[in-house]
């Protein structure tokens, strides 16, 4: 009998469709969703006119934030046996501070990092989606967020390789905490989870099979 309720998150470089899917894994198994803070982060829009000027204060917002976020989902759901599905994963933090802080910056920042990991729950299922950088640049044309209008394609290529430096399966153990958690790597590029269904399924199924391979419920209860 687990003691805790299952706790998924998904992760991946911007525009990768973390929040799209979330959203549709959490209708069908009623979880609570965790929603990354976005438009309340003060610096970002700055952040995107002068990564260097800005990057401290962003990336230390978004720590300080996904902590209490964490701690908050830890204490009111995942305690009562309920289960979660959030659209980021806490080493987004490490991932995106690797490429936007100098060297001295980044050291300090991974401190803190560590000191406040250790004692937030840690995702029993990780859903690593990426896309191509070609992919990734449109679906951010089209979502046309006013601070991402400008946003440099190098910026994201850096992003998607850091990423798969952190989810090569070679660093995984070094760059998650505890025993690691079951990772489902997905390449969104081709698929169309919101309007087709058998890519809905696709996803679906694995995510169904991992949640029973932990002992977790994955119906619906209502
Ligand atoms: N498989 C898909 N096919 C077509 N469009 C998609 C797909 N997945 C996501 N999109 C679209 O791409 C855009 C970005 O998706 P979404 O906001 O879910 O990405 P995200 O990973 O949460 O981004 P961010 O890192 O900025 O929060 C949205 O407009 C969404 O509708
Ligand atoms: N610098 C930086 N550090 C983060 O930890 C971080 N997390 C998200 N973001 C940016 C990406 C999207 O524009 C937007 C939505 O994901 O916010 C971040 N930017």
């Amino acid at each position: 009998m687990r003691k805790k309720g299952i706790f998924i998150a998904i992760e991946g470089p911007i525009g990768a469709g973390k929040t799209t899917l979330a959203n549709l894994l959490n209708d069908h198994l009623c979880y609570t969703l965790l929603r990354e803070i976005v438009e309340e982060n003060p610096f970002l829009s700055k952040f995107y006119t002068d990564i260097k000027e800005y990057a401290l204060q962003t990336e230390a917002f978004f720590l300080f934030n996904r902590v209490k976020q964490l701690e908050d989902v830890n204490k009111n759901i995942l305690s009562k046996c309920k289960g979660v599905v959030s659209d980021y994963h806490i080493v987004k933090n490490l991932i995106f501070a690797g490429i936007t802080l100098d060297n001295n910056q980044f050291h300090r920042y991974k401190q803190v990092y560590n000191i406040f990991v250790n004692d937030l729950p840690q995702p029993d299922i990780v859903i690593y989606l990426n896309s191509n950088t070609d992919v990734l640049m449109r679906r951010i044309a089209c979502r046309d967020r006013s601070f991402e209008r400008q946003m440099d394609r190098n910026y994201i290529d850096n992003l998607r390789n850091e990423y798969k430096y952190y989810f090569n399966p070679l660093s995984i153990k070094h760059n998650f905490t505890g025993k690691g958690p079951i990772i489902i790597e997905i390449d969104n590029s081709n698929l169309d989870f919101l309007n087709n269904k058998s890519d809905r399924k696709y996803i679906i199924d694995k995510v169904e099979k991992a949640i029973s391979s932990l002992g977790g419920n994955s119906e619906c209860s209502n």
